[in-house]
C-alpha cells in the first residue's frame, strides 16, 4: 500500500518539507453514526484499521504523519509503529479544530514548508491521490468529500500559516470562505479516493465490495 518516492516526477511534487497532521478520535467515541450497524468493540477496531490504512498511505509520499489524539495509548496500539516517520501526539486544545491547530502549529514549527491535513476515514486513499493532493502550487488545496458538505482533506503552505480550519458541518463552503476571507484562491481536487469517507450507513453500502469485505473482516 506504501511506496517510497523515487520517479524523478515525483521529486516537484515533494519540493520543500511535507508534513501531515491526521486527527484521530479516541476509537470507543468514533464512528457514532454506524452505531446501529456495528458493536462498540467492531467500531473501535473499524476507526483503527481506517486510520492506519490513510497513515500508512501518507507516511509512503510525505516526510512525517502526526496523528494528533486525545487517546495516544489507543492510536498507538491501533496503528502501530510501521515506520518512525509517524508520530502520536496528544492534543492541547480540545476537539477536531483543536487538535488539527495543535498539529499544524507543531508541523510549522518543526519546519514543515507544507502541512497536510487529512481526515483518518478515507477507505479509498490511494498514494496517487496524495501526490495529486501536494501537485498543485496554490497556497492552500481543499479536498472536499463527495456530497461537497465536508472536506476531507487540507494542504496549507506555510505561506498562508494565518489559515484557520473550520471542519464541521459544513466546512467546504466555511473553508472555501477562509481562502476568501485571507485573499487567497484555494485549488480545489475532487478525487473518489479524496472524497470518500465512511460515517454514515449509506457510506457503507455505497464503498466497493471487496472494500467493504476487508473492512468487516478487520473490524471482526
Ligand atoms: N483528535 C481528535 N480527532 C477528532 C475529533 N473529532 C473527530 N476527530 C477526527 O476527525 C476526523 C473526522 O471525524 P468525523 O467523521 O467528524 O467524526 P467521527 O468520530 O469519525 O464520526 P462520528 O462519531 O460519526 O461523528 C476523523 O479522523 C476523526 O477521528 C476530536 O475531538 N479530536
Ligand atoms: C468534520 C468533518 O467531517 P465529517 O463530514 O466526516 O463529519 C468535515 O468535513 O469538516
Amino acid at each position: 500500500m506504501t511506496r517510497n518516492l523515487s520517479p524523478a516526477g515525483d521529486a516537484d511534487v515533494l519540493a520543500g518539507r511535507v508534513i501531515a497532521v491526521v486527527p484521530l478520535r479516541g476509537g470507543g467515541n468514533g464512528k457514532t453514526r454506524l452505531a446501529e450497524d456495528l458493536a462498540p468493540e467492531q467500531r473501535t477496531r473499524l476507526v483503527g484499521a481506517l486510520a492506519r490504512h490513510v497513515v500508512t498511505t501518507l507516511v509512503g509520499v510525505v516526510d512525517r504523519v502526526v496523528v494528533v489524539t486525545g487517546d495516544v495509548g489507543y492510536a498507538t496500539r491501533a496503528i502501530g509503529r510501521p515506520c518512525a516517520r509517524i508520530d502520536a501526539v496528544e492534543q492541547v486544545r480540545s476537539g477536531l479544530n483543536g487538535a488539527v491547530a495543535d498539529g499544524v502549529e507543531f508541523a510549522f514549527a518543526g519546519r514543515a514548508e507544507r502541512v497536510v491535513v487529512m481526515h483518518a476515514d478515507l477507505p479509498l486513499l490511494t498514494t496517487d491521490d496524495v501526490l495529486a493532493l501536494l501537485a498543485p502550487s496554490a497556497p492552500v488545496v481543499l479536498a472536499p468529500d463527495r456530497a461537497e458538505e465536508g472536506t476531507n482533506a487540507v494542504v496549507v503552505h506555510r505561506s498562508a500559516a494565518a489559515w484557520r480550519f473550520r471542519f464541521g458541518p459544513g466546512s467546504a463552503a466555511a473553508h472555501r470562505a477562509e481562502a476568501e476571507r485571507l485573499g487567497l484562491t484555494p485549488h480545489v481536487l475532487r478525487r473518489p479516493g479524496l472524497g470518500t469517507d465512511l460515517d454514515t450507513p449509506a457510506d457503507w453500502a455505497r464503498l466497493p465490495d471487496g472494500v467493504r469485505a476487508e473492512l468487516l473482516r478487520t473490524a471482526g
